[in-house]
């Protein structure tokens, strides 16, 4: 395409007029644009990335009524979230995200527009939501998650030994992750029998998936009117949820809030800044548990992919449980505490969310903007192409192959010299003879930092809540991995979705065997 477009960038403080060209893109027809090339692949990302061959690393599709942009290599996602993060930070204005929101995506902290608000919002959820190693708020997610993963096993033990048959585990898994939240953002937990409870945790089941799913009237808005049944279960089943949060969490906190005591959680900070900041809506509030709360979703469907996964290749379960058995013996559940000496376990969970490759949230440009010397006009939809960082010999070899050994590295440690043990571990050496040299082993951990493995993105949007995934994911899955052994009738069952984290609500069943 020629188009040129008038772009002004504001570099080094002035600002600037240049006429730059519209990257490259396929012929767009009246009213659907491209939309029909996304039609032949399971993903919108497969087709991205057969598109980025013809028309190179950034190419130009109008979707629609949008102007889309699509960057395929690592270097132009750099370029588009850090370096222009602050005018491509922007989101898409899908009527179902304000379906989801009241009405409004601004009230969503993943589907707004960037704004102060937003900051705020980020600032505030950073401390409970995003914790740092060894602060205290990261040891509770340790504390909370072994506790919750302990009353999973509880349960399945009791599901398994009263029959052999498959288990419906995806909406235990999800309960099971929903305690985790709420009782360590809100020190609440429900009862597995609470039919106001499950029916809250099956509609943010639903919500996790829809959100997963892109659909023509995205585009064509005008498709609306054959959306009105679909777009009011949006409504109703986000609606549910916020009466719920609102009777069962937020009022009987607010009875008994003492403002002079230590702040005891995240909820806690919420109606501190609520009572002390007069500028703070109580809405904003209860969206933010929503938002907060709803992470346990991708908690619960994560964990059912490291099953699968499991499920597909008995030798990953193999070497997880060898790992787990070394560090605790059968003795005791796993703790957050035992990640580092559990790389094999931490590189499984990184690898299903390589495999799954979720997508980054679209992100708008703002402001008229340039990458790599094409212009982008503001208002123009930013797809961020993960899919082929994750898919792509580039970057990886045999990407089609499960292998979580892509995630490890060895390096060197130094242990005492006649240690009894043999499992590599840094805790085995510390129970060594004293008084002996050290020698240097090799031992196995995961690889720090891999730039092209971004699942959380990067940039002034990057996801909140990675800490909580990773490390409530870890203490479920190992946990059930330590305690039975997985598989599934039909391997041919366990069908997922590619460039997707989530499964749909009913989906296969599994088999758990309790382990010796
Ligand atoms: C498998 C699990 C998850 C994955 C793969 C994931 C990934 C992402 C990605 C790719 C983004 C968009 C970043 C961007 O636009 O550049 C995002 C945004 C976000 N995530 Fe996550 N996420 C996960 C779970 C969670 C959980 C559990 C929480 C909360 C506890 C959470 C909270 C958020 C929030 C609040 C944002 C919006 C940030 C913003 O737009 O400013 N995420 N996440």
């Amino acid at each position: 395409r020629k188009t040129e477009r008038w772009v002004k960038t504001n570099k080094y403080g002035g600002v600037e007029t240049a006429i730059l060209r519209t990257a490259p893109g396929p012929v767009c027809w009246p009213i659907i644009g491209s939309l029909h090339l996304l039609g032949g692949h399971e993903s919108p990302f497969q087709a991205f990335t057969e598109l980025s061959k013809k028309y190179g690393d950034i190419f130009s599709v109008k979707l629609g009524s949008a102007d889309c942009v699509v960057v395929n290599n690592l270097s132009l996602i750099r370029e588009v979230l850090n370096q222009n993060g602050n005018v491509v930070a922007g989101r898409p204005d899908f009527l179902r995200f304000h379906k989801l929101f009241a009405g409004d995506r601004n009230n969503s902290l993943a589907l707004c527009d960037w704004s102060n608000l937003q900051l705020r919002r980020r600032n505030l959820a950073r401390r409970h939501c995003g914790p740092k190693q060894h602060t205290d708020s990261y040891a509770r997610i340790g504390t909370v998650g072994t506790f919750e993963s302990v009353e999973l096993i509880q349960t399945l033990k009791g599901l398994t030994s009263r029959s052999d048959a498959s288990i419906d585990l995806k909406p235990i898994l999800m309960k099971s992750a929903m305690n985790m939240f709420s009782n360590y953002m809100c020190s609440v937990r429900f009862d597995d029998e609470d039919l106001e409870f499950q029916k809250i945790v099956d509609h943010f089941d639903e919500i996790f998936w829809e959100i997963n799913q892109g659909y023509a009237v995205d585009f064509l808005p005008w498709l609306a009117p054959f959306y009105k049944k679909h777009m009011e279960k949006l409504s109703n089943w986000s609606q549910d949820i916020r009466s719920f949060i609102l009777s069962r969490i937020v009022e009987q906190r607010e009875i008994s809030l003492d403002t002079e005591a230590p702040e005891k959680d995240f909820l806690d900070g919420l109606l501190r800044v609520l009572h002390e900041d007069p500028t703070m809506d109580r809405n904003t509030i209860i969206f933010m548990l929503e938002d907060f709360l709803g992470g346990h979703s991708s908690v619960g469907n994560l964990v059912m992919l490291c099953l699968t996964a499991v499920a597909r290749d008995p030798e990953v379960g193999r070497k997880i449980r060898q790992e787990i058995d070394a560090v605790t013996r059968g003795k005791r559940p796993v703790g957050l505490t035992d990640r580092s000496h559990l790389p094999y376990t931490e590189a499984t969970i990184l690898e299903c969310l390589r495999y799954a490759s979720s997508p980054i949230v679209p992100h708008v440009a703002t402001e008229n903007a340039n990458i790599s010397g094409y212009g982008i006009e503001k208002g123009t939809v930013v797809f961020i192409n993960n899919y082929v960082l994750n898919n792509s010999e580039q970057y990886g070899s045999e990407p089609e192959k499960f292998d979580p050994s892509r995630f490890l590295e060895k390096t060197r440690v130094r242990t005492r010299r006649n240690s009894q043990c043999d499992s590599g571990l840094e805790s085995d050496s510390e129970r060594a003879p004293v008084g002996k040299p050290d020698v240097e082993r090799e031992m196995l951990s995961v690889k720090k930092n891999i730039p092209h493995f971004i699942p959380f993105s990067i940039g002034k949007r990057t996801c909140i809540g990675q800490t909580m995934v990773t490390s409530m994911s870890f203490t479920m899955f190992a946990n059930i991995m330590q305690s039975f052994e997985v598989g599934v009738e039909n391997i041919n069952d366990l069908r997922q979705k590619p460039a997707c984290v989530a499964l749909p609500k009913n989906t296969y069943k599994m088999h758990l065997i309790p382990r010796k």
